[in-house]
């Protein structure tokens, strides 16, 4: 459940809560007339599994809800948290393309958590330069799985006075893209990062929900149907959002050449995650 402080988010449905206590006839209830709809049902992972081992699974549970979205409130911006996102978003958009009612700024894939994880990281690396982690920013882009999380650390806000380099880059990196899989583990069979993940979508509903309402100059990265990257459909970077969902994507600004390589090197896994969601709505 989302709670609303300062902003009215009366609109937001969270529908696994709906399904999780009450049938198809509620979900028609809780959709009808929704702008933005939350989707953060499925299994979470337990330790060993990757995300895209929660596919068998969790690619069901978001097509059938799509359905249910493309069939009681169509117009609505989507904000998917399901994991495998780097295939559920291809999902959901597959699903909306079926029932006439895709429009790509408005499927987002929830990877506001990489952000604020690499904010925390790179605050208590830095305090000299960032002594509040509400100020600073890290663009995170690619997608939301092991190393397709690509942080972008040379253009931290506000400028280090010592950069990133050798093995405290790596470390750090590391530690951005490993870092739920370090809370599975910890959490050992009890699931993954939900009260997190809670606080993230409540950071991303919050900025759609204001763009909606006419606020510009909202700016969050996102996994969307993009052209940043030439061979993928969706990919994470940073995006303006507006009314509609998303006004502009920004794309990945001046990369240095560590994060180039970061990011080519994670072209094929993000194209194979991509291309099996597709292949699976349309099965
Ligand atoms: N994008 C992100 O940053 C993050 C994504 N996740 C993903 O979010 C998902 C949920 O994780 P948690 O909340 O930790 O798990 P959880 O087990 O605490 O909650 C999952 C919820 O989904 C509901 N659900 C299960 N099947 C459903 C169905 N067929 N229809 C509707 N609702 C259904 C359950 O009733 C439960 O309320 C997982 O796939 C997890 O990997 C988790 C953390 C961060
Ligand atoms: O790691 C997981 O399974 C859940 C998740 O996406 C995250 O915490 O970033």
């Amino acid at each position: 459940m989302v709670t609303g402080v300062g902003v009215d988010l009366s609109h937001i449905s969270t529908i696994s809560e709906v399904k999780g206590f009450c049938g198809n006839d509620q979900i028609e209830e809780a959709l009808t007339g929704c702008d933005l709809v939350i989707i953060p049902a499925g299994i979470p992972r337990k330790p060993g599994m990757t995300r895209d081992d929660l596919f068998k699974i969790n690619a069901g549970i978001v097509r059938d809800l799509v359905q249910s979205v493309a069939k009681y409130c169509p117009n609505a911006i989507l904000n998917i948290i399901s994991n495998p996102v780097n295939s559920t978003v291809p999902i959901a958009a597959e699903v909306m393309k079926k029932n006439d009612c895709y429009d790509p700024k408005k499927i987002l894939g929830v990877t506001t958590l990489d952000v604020m994880r690499a904010k925390t990281f790179v605050a208590a690396l830095r305090p000299e330069d960032i002594k509040d982690v509400t100020m600073c920013d890290v663009p995170v882009v690619g997608g939301h799985a092991g190393t397709t999380i690509i942080p972008l650390l040379s253009q931290v806000t506000p400028k280090l006075s010592k950069p990133f380099e050798g093995e405290e880059l790596t470390a750090l990196v590391t530690r951005i893209q490993n870092a739920g899989t370090e809370v599975v583990d910890a959490k050992a069979g009890a699931g993954s990062a939900t009260l997190s993940m809670a606080l993230a979508a409540e950071n991303m509903a919050t900025s759609c929900l204001r763009a909606m309402s006419g606020e510009k100059g909202i700016v969050e990265c996102a996994y969307v149907a993009s052209e940043v990257i030439p061979e993928l459909a969706f990919f994470a970077s940073k995006c303006e959002l507006g009314e509609n969902g998303v006004e502009k994507v920004l794309g990945c600004g001046e990369m240095d050449s560590y994060e180039k390589v970061q990011v080519s090197n994670a072209v094929a896994e993000l194209k194979s995650s991509i291309d099996k969601g597709v292949e699976f709505a349309n099965a």
